[in-house]
């Protein structure tokens, strides 16, 4: 039973033919249809009731009243839909479908008077207009470059009507070149007139967009980020992603599909994912910010080769996978790491971060309420210091992932139990091992089984690492990438693998993007930016589930 004092409105509407009861409480707009005996619950005859929280709702319209009016076929519309249009009003809002998917659904009442279309039509947008969390001006930018080419489309079909639909205003750029959205977000985007930045493309224009707003706020607040020891700001706007890529891993990992119109609509209902940031520095020099993968050697190679079959679209990475496979190279060099004390969670654990995740919930508030525990980890981070550890070895695979990484290529991802925003990344070592371990452990991301559990391959959740390329030791402040003669030898192993000289460094893959160092310093900014998501929502209970018997 509903208390009196949470109802706001309660009518006899119609939808379709049927006469139905429908209330419009602080949070739930729910229409049950009346059983022929009136209101009365009736055991043989159950009536069907659609609920729709209000903060899924996204925009509520007054039926046209011309409709069908000079062809004489206005009557015959009304006999057919039993509803006159002057005095209906049509609500739309979300709906689920299977594999996070999200749709938008209406639903057409029919009022018994104008006056009272009115009231609930107002009351619903009133509703609408107090959820503060929802955006009003977005900052679109568009790759038309991206994956298949088809950003442009997807955003013109599938997005834009969506906005006009919810009332969302936007600003749309159609990027001319790489790093053009990255340049403009720096420098010239009046950042105060939005309530957030849409990036329509694959990671790499994510990429782009969160190098332009970390390091916007960072010059706005007067924070160095060539220092790998100074505390990032958080930037005010969140960021939404329309997936157009080939591979949308942060998409996938933070929504649970890779779906434009999924995507637009947790944007127009203003959800807010928080997510961690790795800053990546060669000594004290700014490199790059991570959010997904980190990789050295196989997922470097990957990518090395991969961008020189661009032209092949997403396929580009099945093929340089297969190559770099039947490569299998591997690297030397030392990893030092510090790892993550005194917070929720391991690398190992069954659970997955979902929508409302406690993990990130909880690491998050221990890391703001107690930033001195973080800051004294930070000030004593000598080499000497007894937190880090350090491995030397010969590796296939070096992989930093600070979420799971979970795309359609592998629906479990690179680390299965990552969290977006714990403050941490996951460390994986896959040492030289034979070909066969190696299409062991690979093959384990795309099945039920623990990629992890084998023996040349370990995980540490950490706060921060570095690596050191074995080429680097004796000289540690030079990094081998600028010795012509390494880079020269290098290059011709990598063209002519079949000289059997394996190659001294490989190149890390940064968030799909190539590094131009191989010795790095990374650090874990704990939910240093936040997206227009919510994380992965767990399947619906079967009471949960709408009612699939329509009005
Ligand atoms: N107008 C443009 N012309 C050429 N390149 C562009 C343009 N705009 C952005 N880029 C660059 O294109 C690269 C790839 O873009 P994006 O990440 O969107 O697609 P993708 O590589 O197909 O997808 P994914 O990163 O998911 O694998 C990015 O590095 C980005 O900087
Ligand atoms: C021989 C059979 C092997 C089958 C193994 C499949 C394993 C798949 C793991 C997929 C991990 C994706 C990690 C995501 C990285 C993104 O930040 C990056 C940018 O989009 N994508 C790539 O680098 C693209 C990297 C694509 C790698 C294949
Ligand atoms: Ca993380």
């Amino acid at each position: 039973m509903e208390r009196p004092g949470r109802l706001l409105l309660l009518s006899e509407l119609r939808v379709g033919n049927a006469a139905c009861d429908v209330s419009l409480c602080r949070s739930l707009l729910t229409w049950k249809r009346r059983s022929s005996s009136g209101p009365v619950y009736h055991p043989f005859r159950p009536s069907v009731s659609h609920s729709v929280s209000v903060s899924e709702i996204i925009s509520v319209r007054e039926e046209e009243e011309s409709r069908g009016r000079d062809d004489g076929s206005w009557k015959k519309i009304k006999e057919r839909e039993g509803k006159d249009c002057r005095l209906a009003f049509t609500v739309l809002y979300v709906e689920r479908r299977q594999q996070h998917r999200w749709r938008c659904a209406e639903v057409t009442f029919t009022c018994p008077e104008g006056a009272l279309r009115q009231h609930w039509v107002g009351s619903i947008r009133e509703q609408l207009a107090a959820i503060a969390s929802r955006p009003k001006h977005l900052l679109v930018y568009i790759n038309p470059c991206s994956g298949k080419r088809k950003g442009k489309r997807i955003y013109e079909e599938k997005v834009a009507p969506l906005f006009a639909q919810a009332g969302v205003a936007t600003q749309v750029i159609v990027t001319e070149r790489a790093n053009y959205a990255r340049d403009h977000l720096r420098t010239e985007a009046e950042l105060k007139k939005f309530d957030g930045v849409v990036c329509v493309g694959g990671d790499g224009m994510f990429s782009e967009i969160i190098h332009g707003l970390i390091w916007r706020t960072q010059m706005d607040g007067g924070v160095d980020p060539d220092s790998p020891d100074e505390a990032l700001l958080p930037g005010s706007l969140r960021i939404g992603i329309i997936p157009a890529g080939s591979t949308d891993c942060i998409c996938f990992a933070t929504v649970g599909a890779n779906d434009p119109v999924t995507s637009a609509l947790h944007v127009i209902v203003g959800d807010s994912q928080p997510m961690d940031v790795c800053s990546v520095h060669h000594n004290s020099t700014f490199l790059r910010y991570s959010v997904s993968l980190l990789g050295y050697g196989f997922y470097g190679d990957v990518l090395t080769d991969s961008e020189r079959k661009r032209w092949l679209g997403p396929a580009r990475y099945d093929l340089s996978g297969v190559k770099m496979f039947l490569t299998h190279h591997y690297y030397e060099g030392t990893v030092s790491y510090l790892p993550a004390r005194g917070i929720k969670g391991t690398p190992r654990d069954a659970a997955r971060c979902r929508s409302g995740c406690v993990v990130c919930q909880h690491n998050g508030e221990q890391l703001s309420e107690k930033p001195e525990r973080y800051e004294v980890d930070e000030a004593s981070d000598s080499e000497n210091d007894s937190e880090w550890r350090t491995i030397r070895g010969k590796f296939l695979a070096i992989n930093a992932a600070s979420m799971s990484c979970a795309c359609p290529r592998s629906p479990k991802g690179l680390s299965p139990a990552a969290h977006l925003a714990d403050g941490t990344t996951d460390l994986i070592l896959v040492r030289k091992c034979s070909r066969f371990d190696f299409l062991r452990h690979l093959l384990r991301h795309t099945s039920k089984d623990d990629q992890f559990d084998l023996t040349f391959v370990e995980v540490h959740r950490v706060r921060r690492f570095r690596f050191t390329p074995r080429y680097c030791q004796s000289n540690s402040d030079l990094d081998m990438r600028e010795n012509g003669k390494h880079q020269l030898f290098s290059q011709i192993c990598r063209d002519h693998p079949a000289c059997g000289c394996a190659p001294a460094y490989s190149s890390w893959n940064c968030d799909g993007e190539i590094l131009t160092h191989t010795a790095i310093d990374v650090r874990v900014h704990c939910q240093l930016i936040k997206l227009f998501a919510r994380g992965i929502e767990e399947p619906m209970v079967f009471e949960d589930l709408p009612n699939p018997c329509a009005i």
